[in-house]
C-alpha cells in the first residue's frame, strides 16, 4: 500500500464519521448559505509570481514541522507578507490539520483560501464551501477519471476554483481532459515522498498557455521560486519553508519581492 493509499483510507473513514453527524443535505445547505467564493484564479494570474502560503503543522515526510498555536495569526502574517492565497491543510491524521484551522483562517484573512485535503467525494467539496474555502485541491492520482471530472464540475458549480494536482505527463493529460484551468505540478512523489524540483520543468511546457500553472513543494527560498518561474510557473505553493522560517511574514515578503522583481522570468501569457 502506498502512502497515498493509506492517507485515502483514513480520509474515507473520517468523512464517513463526519457525515454520520452532519448529513449530505445539511452540509449542502450550509454551503449554500456561505458568502460567495472569492476568485482565486484571477488573483493567481496577476503580474509577478504568486505565492500560495500554507498552514502546515506536520507531514508524512517530515513529521511535526511547527507548533502553530494560532493559525489565524500565521495566515494574517502571510497575507501581510503579500501571499495571494492561503492554503490550509485540513487532513487530521498525517498533517494534524482540521476544519477548525480552516474556520480560523477564513475569519482572519480577506484573500482566497484553499482547503488542502485529499478529496474523495462531493461531501468534502460542499463541506469546504460551508467552511469558507474558495479553492479545493483535486489530486489526479487519487481519483478515477469520471470522478475527477464530476468533482471538478461540482467545484465550479459552487463558484469555487479547483487546483488540480498532477505528478506526471499522463496525469496532466487527464487533468486537461477533465477541464482543469488551474493545474498544480507537485514535486513530491506521493509514493516515495521524495521531492524532485525538475518535475515542474518536465510537465509545464506541455500545458496550454492559458492554464494557470502552480509549482507545488520544495520551495525553501527565493532561488527555488526563481527556478520555478524560469520554468513557467505563475505561482508557487510553499509550506515547510514558511512554517519553519521563524518569521513567516518576512519569508513570504522575500518570496513575493523576488517574484515581482523585473529580473524574474515572466509566465508566457
Ligand atoms: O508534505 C508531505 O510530506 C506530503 C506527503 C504526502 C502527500 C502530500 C504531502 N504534502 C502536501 C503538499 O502538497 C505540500 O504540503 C505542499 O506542496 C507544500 O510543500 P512544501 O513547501 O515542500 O512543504
Amino acid at each position: 500500500m502506498t502512502v497515498l493509499d493509506s492517507i485515502l483510507d483514513g480520509v474515507r473513514a473520517d468523512v464517513a464519521a463526519r457525515e454520520s453527524v452532519l448529513d449530505f443535505g445539511a452540509v449542502k445547505a450550509a454551503a449554500a448559505a456561505a458568502p460567495p467564493a472569492l476568485d482565486a484564479a484571477t488573483a493567481l494570474r496577476a503580474p509577478g509570481i504568486g505565492v500560495i502560503a500554507e498552514v502546515k503543522r506536520a507531514s508524512p515526510s517530515k513529521g511535526a514541522l511547527s507548533d502553530i498555536a494560532d493559525p489565524a495569526e500565521l495566515a494574517l502574517a502571510y497575507q501581510q507578507g503579500g501571499a495571494r492565497v492561503i492554503s490550509v491543510l485540513t487532513e487530521e491524521r498525517r498533517f494534524h490539520g482540521s476544519l477548525a484551522d480552516l474556520d480560523a483562517v477564513r475569519a482572519a484573512v480577506t484573500i482566497p483560501v484553499l482547503r488542502k485535503d485529499f478529496i474523495v467525494g462531493p461531501y468534502q467539496i460542499h463541506e469546504a464551501r460551508a467552511h469558507g474555502a474558495d479553492v479545493i485541491l483535486l489530486i489526479v492520482a487519487a481519483l478515477e477519471q469520471q470522478v475527477l471530472a464530476s468533482l471538478l464540475d461540482r467545484t465550479e458549480s459552487l463558484g469555487m476554483t479547483a487546483l488540480v494536482e498532477v505528478h506526471t505527463e499522463e496525469e496532466a493529460d487527464r487533468a486537461l481532459e477533465a477541464g482543469a484551468s488551474v493545474i498544480g505540478i507537485n514535486a513530491r512523489n506521493l509514493k516515495t515522498l521524495e521531492v524532485d524540483r525538475d518535475t515542474f520543468a518536465r510537465i509545464a511546457p506541455g500545458l496550454p498557455t492559458e492554464v494557470v500553472k502552480i509549482a507545488e513543494s520544495g520551495v525553501r527560498g527565493t532561488a527555488d521560486l526563481l527556478a520555478y518561474a524560469g520554468a513557467g510557473a505563475d505561482a508557487v505553493l510553499v509550506g515547510e519553508g514558511l512554517v519553519t522560517s521563524g518569521d513567516p511574514r518576512t519569508a513570504v515578503k522575500d518570496l513575493v519581492a523576488a517574484g515581482a522583481h523585473p529580473s524574474c522570468p515572466k509566465p508566457a501569457r
